[in-house]
């Protein structure tokens, strides 16, 4: 009973204290603050947000616009909502906006701030940064990898072909394929079972780990924005990030001190990204800086929840759009066959042939993008855009779901439409590299995607393997055109109902490699 009285007490008075304080304190600024829904007092607009943000927000700046404020607890929050806006912040005050706010997630859950997704802008963030760019996402990197994408794509399409009549869940095994085509290439060796015989239990629980950390990063954690708050963890939050760090860092330092206890060689891949790193742990970076176990371990786990579920999503929607769309998924078997014929899989020098299904590729990541609102960033200054005052300490969230479906800038945007990106099409020079700012899945600025290259490979050489390795039926009774297309809650898109499909393969049985 005392510690309801307790937590009560807390709360009424943090109420009246609050209006107190905002009566005597009113801020006064220059040019008003963007439009946006009233706060309730204390709480703000947190409870008009509701379990999916980028939906109600992009709804709220259809009142509002696109440049909108929001009161969460006591932080502002900015949220851009069109192409022109998202350019205002990330391009021309890009380096204002360049640090990511203080969150629950990345101190429960990101080693304190010590990785690189939330390392404040600086000379740690670009250590961390540079490592990545030159072991794993420089085009010397990409192409030395090369082999390991295909093979991992190849075990994929036979673990597929060998389905037979059970329907399968396509999402489960594709992030397998991401997940080890990565851990070869950091670790040096797989991570689970391939799928040839059934699902992984080992991969089964690390994509639920990998869902669950998304959906809890994705959580507007109330402590992070009523600090007096925090310590109850109302919503449970903290607690569920604590015990999931736990359990991740178990398994990542199991794997640093195996790779530690290994001569150089002895790993499969040579010269793996956590080799390197180990390696990297006695030399100074320019600034003087050294990394440290806990900073490898930071990276490695952001990479592999960045790097894994981002890239198979979005084959899993572009898969569900082509099963939707029967037309368009013929014309790119058509396509691939022309390119790739049908006795061998297609590879990753294809790609640059198969503009299609690049198209194909695009239109998924605008309609589904796989991180809907970005991740945040802050600003270091108030500063004043489009006329508007926005206070030092904002939070800035870029709705890149609702620009890539803004009715200003696309043609019927809710249809699957891959031909807006060819000749002839509305939008034939656009692309998703961060430059076009009506279709930024990547973001953009100095905080843009570095893993950008390696998940638009990943995702055009799954995409282009399943198109052409398969014709795709759903469970017997299920139509098509009532596939349910709703989205689940979290950072990341997830589907609220996983794609369960049948694969058919249409090319001879010795490509599949029995
Ligand atoms: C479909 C694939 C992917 C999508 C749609 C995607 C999307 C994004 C987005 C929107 C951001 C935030 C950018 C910003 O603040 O402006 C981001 C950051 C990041 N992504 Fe990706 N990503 C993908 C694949 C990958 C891959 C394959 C990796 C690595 C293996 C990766 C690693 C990262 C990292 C480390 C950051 C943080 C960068 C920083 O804060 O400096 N991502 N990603």
């Amino acid at each position: 009973m005392a510690i309801f009285s307790l937590i009560l007490y807390t709360i009424i008075s943090s109420f009246i204290l609050h209006f107190i304080l905002s009566l005597f304190f009113r801020k006064r600024y220059p040019v008003p603050l963007p439009p946006g829904p009233k706060p309730w007092p204390i709480i703000g607009n947190i409870v008009q947000l509701g379990p999916k943000p980028h939906q109600s927000t992009a709804s709220m700046a259809r009142t509002y616009g696109p440049l909108m404020h929001l009161r969460m607890g006591f932080v502002d929050v900015v949220v851009a909502a069109s192409a022109s806006v998202a350019a205002q912040f990330l391009k021309n005050h890009d380096a204002n906006f360049s640090s990511r706010p203080p969150n629950s997630g990345a101190k429960h859950m990101a080693y304190n701030y010590h990785d690189l997704v939330f390392a404040p802008y600086g000379p740690r963030w670009r250590m961390l940064r540079k490592i990545c760019s030159v072991h794993l996402f420089s085009a010397k990197a990409l192409d030395d990898f090369r082999h390991v994408r295909q093979e991992e794509v190849r075990t994929l399409t036979r673990a597929l072909a060998n389905a037979g009549q059970k329907p399968i869940k396509l999402g489960q095994l594709l992030n397998v394929c991401t997940t080890n085509a990565l851990a070869r290439v950091m670790l040096g060796k797989r991570v689970f079972a391939d799928g040839t015989n059934g699902i992984d239990p080992q991969a089964e629980e690390f994509k639920l780990m990998v869902v669950e950390m998304m959906v809890l990063a994705g959580v507007f954690n109330i402590g992070d924005f009523i600090p007096a708050l925090d310590w109850m963890d109302i919503q449970g939050v903290a607690g569920k990030m604590k015990k999931l760090h736990a359990r991740f860092d178990a398994f990542l330092t199991t794997i640093l001190e195996e790779h530690k206890g290994k001569r150089v060689g002895e790993s499969k891949e040579q010269g793996d990204l956590l080799n390197t790193l180990i390696s990297l742990k006695n030399e100074e970076d320019d600034n003087g800086g050294k990394l440290t176990d806990t900073e490898i371990k930071a990276l490695l786990l952001n990479l592999f929840i960045a790097g894994t579920d981002t890239s198979s999503s979005t084959v899993e929607w572009a898969i569900a759009e082509l099963i939707r769309n029967p037309k368009i998924l013929a014309q790119a078997q058509q396509e691939i066959d022309k390119v790739v014929g049908k006795d061998r899989l297609v590879v990753e020098s294809d790609l640059a042939q198969l503009a299609y299904l690049e198209a194909i590729v695009k239109e998924t990541f605008r309609l589904h993008p796989s991180t809907p609102l970005s991740l945040p960033r802050i600003a270091s200054e108030s500063c004043e855009i489009n006329g508007y005052f926005i206070p030092k300490g904002s939070t800035l969230l870029v709705n890149v779901w609702a620009i890539a479906r803004d009715p200003n800038e696309w043609v019927d945007p809710l249809e699957f439409r891959p031909e807006r990106f060819l000749p002839g099409g509305e939008k034939p020079k656009v692309d998703v590299k961060g430059n076009d700012f009506e279709v930024i899945p990547f973001g953009a600025g100095r905080r843009i995607c570095p893993g950008m290259s390696l998940g638009i490979r990943m995702v055009q050489l799954m995409t282009a393997t399943l198109i052409h390795s398969f014709n795709w039926a759903l469970p017997t009774g299920q139509l098509p055109e009532k596939l349910n297309m709703e989205e689940a809650f979290g950072l990341t898109l997830q589907r609220a109902d996983p794609l369960v499909v049948h694969p058919i393969p249409r090319l001879e049985a010795q490509v599949y490699g029995g």
